[in-house]
């Protein structure tokens, strides 16, 4: 087997560069790592919501406040916010 070197990894072309870039995505890793737990903690609320609704004889997808979700992530990160929502509304209800 052979180990690329930091320089490779990174496609830095100095030393310095390599180095702070090899920090800054453990950093990014760390991030995805509690991003993936916030999803999945919000998938496990948002499923106790929708067995509630559905246990009282409603439906599992409420459009009006999808909507809200949406507009939310869209005003925070703009139109890719909206694409983000989606795929997480999808992760939480399945799809429609
Ligand atoms: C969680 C809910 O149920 C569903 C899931 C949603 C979500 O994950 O944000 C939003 C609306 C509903 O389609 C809710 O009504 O709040």
């Amino acid at each position: 087997m052979t180990t690329k070197t930091l320089t490779e990894q990174t496609g830095a072309r100095t030393d310095e560069a390599a180095s702070l870039i090899g920090d800054a995505r453990e950093r990014i890793d760390a991030l995805d790592d509690r991003i993936i737990g916030l999803i999945q903690e919000r998938m496990a609320v948002s499923a106790v919501i929708q067995e509630a609704r559905i246990s009282s004889g409603g439906r599992r997808v409420n459009l009006n406040r999808e909507m809200d979700v949406l507009a939310h992530y869209r005003d925070a990160l703009g139109r890719p916010g909206t694409a983000l929502a989606m795929t997480m509304l999808e992760l939480c209800r399945g799809r429609i």
